[in-house]
């Protein structure tokens, strides 16, 4: 009997307990992030009269990811992630702190503070996988940022360069065309990526459709694939292949700069990897193998996918504008009876004004970086908030570029906007300040040369019009663009 009643009074305490330190656990749970990143810096900014930006960092480990992925992948209406914060915590500067990939972080919307902080040069790039970005151009800060950005700019962006790379993908893009017009129905996304490598392949380093392109293909499937998985690097994670893919992509690339070595028979004008073998910088001195090698494939990640997407936006809004597709028709009908079959020239394509208005709104409209990221090298001040150092700085570009404030009926696919500038600091497709997309005018051009032939000699259609959309990794059309194609 005294038993029981011991076992009872026991059971009594403990159920005391846990009912009153429950809500306290819970508390703490909530709290977590905010008492740990954000109190000490709260304490370190009173005697200096700055504060941090308002804003909530979550739950232990996944921070506010989940509030993220719910605006992004659930819900699907990605704007609104700013939308609840700017209607919770009001307009301020334009930050709010929160936790994110992983990190104590300062998202940043308004078109000010995204100046601000890509012009900064205490905000060093801040990728959240930057073991597989590697020691290329994006990895670097300062003096060897600026070096390396002006041979990388140099053998992808210049005039010189822009007018070899359009006849080099002439060939593949036609060919292409005409494939898919056989096959008759495709889906753009896959279509266009493979077709996008090809050209890669060839004038990056000169390699033809063929057993090692497709390894390479495969390869930055993998590690593309790692770069947006979280960065953990375990076995069976996503990551830790990506670093393998990394390791076999860069064999390859090496092997072939050996080979060109040893032959002595590297011409600057061939391609990427020859232009870059043969630059030199201001003193003469030109790149280390190693730096050749980590450049061609940091550009192969930032020129594949996205030129792909802008790719298959192109046929997904000329599809739903056919009077925007008439006006190209009546610009491209006659430079192609001046060519009379022949390749159109860089001249050619910069010459087209309407449909170089048309490139900048499908490239607006495709917002292929959501968002660009960097981390305080030391705590920086702005409009009286602190960005505190080792903090990541997220700069969601995609905002400026969706948002009715900066553009009038942003949804809309309208090229004629562009007959005007845009408003300042509101159109950062391509990001800005030092870090600027080194291969913005490749990425149009690759769009308007495919737009030449698409608008002369070809119908499609998209077989759901009205296919959902899906924003991570990137934002596009669940299917992926699903289309009947015919030659005209
Ligand atoms: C529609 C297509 C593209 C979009 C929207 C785009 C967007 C961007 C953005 C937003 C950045 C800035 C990143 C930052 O500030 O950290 C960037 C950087 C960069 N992009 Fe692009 N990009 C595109 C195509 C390309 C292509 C085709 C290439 C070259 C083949 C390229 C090469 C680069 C490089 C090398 C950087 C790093 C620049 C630096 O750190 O100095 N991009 N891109």
């Amino acid at each position: 009997m005294i038993e029981v009643r011991k076992l009872e009074v026991m059971f009594n305490i403990w159920t005391s307990v846990i009912i009153g330190i429950a809500p306290l656990a819970g508390w703490l749970l909530w709290w977590w992030n905010d008492i740990w990143y954000a109190v000490p810096v709260k304490l370190r900014c009173s005697a200096g009269g700055t504060k941090l930006p308002p804003g909530y960092m979550g739950v232990p480990f996944f921070g506010e990811m989940l509030s993220f992925l719910w605006y992004f992948k659930i819900v699907r209406h990605p704007d609104d992630y700013i939308n609840f914060k700017r209607r919770k915590y009001g307009d301020g500067v334009g930050l709010y702190r929160t936790h994110l990939f992983g990190s104590p972080s300062i998202v940043v919307y308004s078109p000010m503070a995204n100046k601000f902080v890509l012009q900064e040069p205490n905000f060093s790039p801040g990728w959240p996988s930057s073991e597989l970005i590697g020691t290329s151009l994006s990895g670097l800060v300062g003096d060897a940022h600026a070096r390396m950005r002006s041979f990388v700019v140099r053998a992808v962006n210049h005039p010189d360069a822009l007018c070899r790379i359009t006849l080099m993908i002439q060939p593949r893009l036609r060919a292409a065309l005409q494939s898919w017009a056989q096959k008759g129905r495709i889906v753009v996304f896959k279509e266009a990526k493979k077709v996008t490598f090809e050209n890669i392949g060839k004038y990056f380093a000169n390699f033809e459709p063929g057993p090692l392109l497709d390894t390479l293909n495969e390869l930055f499937y993998g590690v593309l694939d790692g770069i947006r998985a979280y960065p953990i690097n375990l076995p069976g994670t996503a990551y830790r292949s990506a670093l393998q893919c990394r390791r076999k992509a860069m064999e390859i690339f090496k092997e072939e700069l050996e080979k060109r070595k040893k032959c002595n028979a590297t011409n600057p004008k061939d391609d990427i990897m020859g232009g870059l073998m043969q630059m030199k910088d201001e003193e003469g001195k030109p790149l280390r193998d190693v730096e050749v090698l980590d450049n061609i494939y940091a550009l192969v990640i930032a020129g594949f996918e996205s030129t792909s997407l802008a790719i298959m936006w192109a046929f997904y809004y000329l599809a739903k504008y056919p009077d925007v597709l008439k006006k190209l028709r009546e610009e491209h009908l006659p430079i192609s009876k001046k060519l009379n079959g022949d390749f159109i020239t860089y001249d050619d394509i910069s010459s087209c004004k309407y449909t170089n208005k048309v490139v900048e709104e499908i490239i607006r409209l495709a917002n292929v970086s959501t968002c660009v990221f960097r981390i305080a090298s030391k705590d920086i001040d702005y409009k009286g908030y602190r960005i505190p150092k080792g903090w990541k700085v997220i700069s969601l570009i995609r905002y400026l570029h969706t948002n009715p404030e900066n553009f009038d009926d942003p949804m809309s696919f309208n090229p004629d906007r562009w007959n005007e500038p845009p408003k300042m600091g509101t159109y950062l497709v391509f990001g800005g300040g030092p870090r600027i997309c080194a291969g913005s005018k490749l990425a149009r051009l690759q769009v308007a040369v495919l737009i030449h032939y698409l608008v002369l000699g070809y119908r499609w259609e998209l077989v759901n019009p009205n296919a959902e959309m899906i924003y991570l990794s990137h934002p596009r059309p669940a299917d992926g663009v699903d289309i009947n194609i015919s030659k005209i």
